[in-house]
């Protein structure tokens, strides 16, 4: 958790640090308070017996109660706000570093797999709420045990000493082994969580085609199954905590009678036992707390361990420092010399290829399905390491620029673009946030995709949500095609952009796209499976055929 709260600088662990006090002071006001008034009833009620009520100072400690009342109300407050806004703080710094690591460390287009996604989503989770979960109720727990410990000890050292054993075995070594015993099965049960969630994200992902399959019924049966089995799971987890509570609380009693009983033998101050006593009960009651407290470390703390190591490369492994990197004005010439790259460690090397991609030309990458097409565009990108001297732009080896600068050039029509819920308006200007509607309906226009835009009353508002697109997947191909040329790229890399398209509208589109890369220095690169079939008169085009 230490890792993750450096992140925050100064300022951040500051506010952690105070939230952590104003838990210890409300822990503690609540121990007073209980303490306090015990001693001062009695004390009042002993005075009162004896006919000394009125030589009796009610003053102070009737202030000390209000004052101990007063300061509970107003830490417990405080470390709300203050933890709260923390733990935010926390979120809004820790979130967009996490995306910009990943995003940086991935190879190609891959999106993050389900299974590591949802855990990444826990681990978020965890993590932030460690201190609302772990730290916050420790702090207010350790500090009303010292406070209790405080009356006892003056109440009576034996019984003082017995307590402190008691909270030790309570509050830390009993807590702490049920844990540890239920580390095996929070292992399995994590597992068996994984195991669920995956099946379940894979089956909501899919319903559509599970259901038309026939295979719908069959295998919620099977997703059920496995969330029953992590429900029960849970159960075995939880076991070894159940009797704590019952024991701690008997622990408590005993000792805030040991407590009474051994000041009423030594005839000493019975109001300050009862303090004790009192004080005692409510801290032997707190330490209920500190089950879910070692819980929730265990959990965060991992959780934390594995953020903190995602953190850690938050740049691929093959860009160069920021420092000595070479500054990148354009990518032309743009030449692959024996082009070797691989989508994955474990995956074929494709290559040696040999082009060059010049203004005003039209390059078509071409090869069966699985021969390396998207992986040769991605190394075009630096989305993957490639050897040194193999791909250089503008003469600048590829291997000395940022992956940044040269992303800053290039811009890519996918055949499934990806959406973030929002307008049509904000899908486009994920790639020009500048850009007006004028600018977006220009490349509507030119990726033929303006017509059936203008057909809906909406327009630009039109709403995308999550699984619930507006438009087909043609359509949609499209639009991502627009957002692309938005982005004013030196080279557009178009995969497969006729595939599907009626001979008129493929044909439309040729010719706005051989328009719009030759009104200015720019080049596009198609991915295709066989040479295109529709013409481009102002560019120049070549042909890389890819062998499989
Ligand atoms: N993440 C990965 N892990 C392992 N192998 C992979 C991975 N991604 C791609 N491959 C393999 O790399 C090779 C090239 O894949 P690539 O996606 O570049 O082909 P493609 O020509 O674009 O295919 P398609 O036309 O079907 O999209 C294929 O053999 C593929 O199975």
């Amino acid at each position: 958790m230490l890792k993750l709260w450096r992140l925050l600088g100064r300022p951040g662990k500051i506010r952690f640090g105070l939230a952590l006090l104003l838990s210890g002071l409300a822990g503690a006001s609540s121990i007073v308070l209980l303490g306090l008034s015990g001693w001062f009833l009695t004390a009042a009620a002993i005075a009162g017996s004896a006919g000394a009520g009125y030589v009796f100072n009610h003053l102070y400690p009737s202030a000390g109660v209000r004052g101990a009342a007063f300061s509970r109300v107003l830490t417990r407050y405080g470390e709300q706000l203050v933890g709260h806004d923390a733990t935010l703080s926390l979120s809004a710094v820790l979130r967009p570093q996490l995306f910009a690591a990943s995003a940086s460390t991935q190879r190609g287009f891959t999106s993050m797999p389900a299974k590591d996604l949802s855990t990444l989503i826990d681990d978020v989770d965890a993590a932030e709420a460690g201190f609302l979960r772990v730290y916050s109720p420790a702090a207010a727990v350790i500090a009303g045990i010292a406070v209790a410990l405080g009356f006892v000890f003056a109440s009576d050292w034996i019984s003082g000493l017995l307590a402190l054993a008691a909270f030790l075995c309570t509050g830390w070594a009993f807590p702490a082994m049920a844990v540890q015993r239920s580390h095996r099965a929070a292992d399995a049960n994590a597992r068996q969580a994984e195991l669920a969630r995956e099946q379940t994200s894979r089956l909501v992902e899919n319903a559509i085609e599970l259901d038309i399959l026939g295979a719908m019924g069959r295998e919620t049966r099977v997703a059920q199954a496995a969330l029953e089995e992590q429900v029960s799971g849970r159960d075995a987890i939880e076991a070894p905590y159940r009797n704590l509570g019952a024991f701690t609380a008997t622990a408590g009693l005993a000792l805030a009678l040991l407590v009474l009983w051994r000041a009423a033998e030594a005839q000493s101050s019975i109001a300050m036992a009862t303090g004790a006593a009192l004080a005692l009960m409510a801290a032997f009651e707190s330490t209920g707390a500190m089950l879910k407290v070692f819980d929730a470390r265990a959990r965060s703390g991992v959780a934390a361990e594995r953020l903190a190591a995602r953190l850690q490369p938050a740049e691929a492994s093959w860009d160069p420092p920021l420092e000595s990197a070479a500054s990148l004005d354009s990518l032309f010439p743009l030449s692959a010399n024996g082009l070797m790259a691989q989508a994955a460690p474990n995956a074929p090397m494709i290559g040696p290829l040999s082009f060059t991609v010049s203004p005003g030309t039209l390059l078509q990458l071409i090869g069966p399905s699985g021969s390396g097409k998207t992986t040769v565009a991605e190394a075009l990108m630096r989305l993957h390491p490639v050897s040194p001297g193999m791909l250089t732009y503008n003469g600048v080896p590829a291997e000395t620029t940022r992956i940044a600068s040269v992303l800053a050039h290039v811009a890519i029509s996918p055949q499934f673009p990806a959406f973030l819920p929002g307008t049509l308006a904000d899908q486009m200007r994920l790639a020009a946030p500048e850009a007006t509607e004028d600018e977006i309906w220009r490349t509507l226009r030119i990726a033929c995709a303006d017509a059936f835009v203008a057909a809906r009353p909406e327009g630009l508002d039109i709403m995308f949500h999550e699984g619930d697109l507006p438009f087909s997947g043609g359509e949609l191909r499209r639009i991502g095609l627009a957002r692309a040329l938005l982005a004013k790229p030196e080279i557009l890399i178009l995969d497969e952009p006729f595939a599907g398209l009626e001979a008129d509208l493929a044909r439309r589109l040729a010719v706005n796209l051989d328009t719009w890369a030759s009104e200015a220095p720019r080049a596009l690169i198609a991915l295709a499976h066989k040479p295109l079939d529709v013409a481009f008169e102002k560019l120049s085009s070549s042909e890389v055929h890819i062998q499989s």
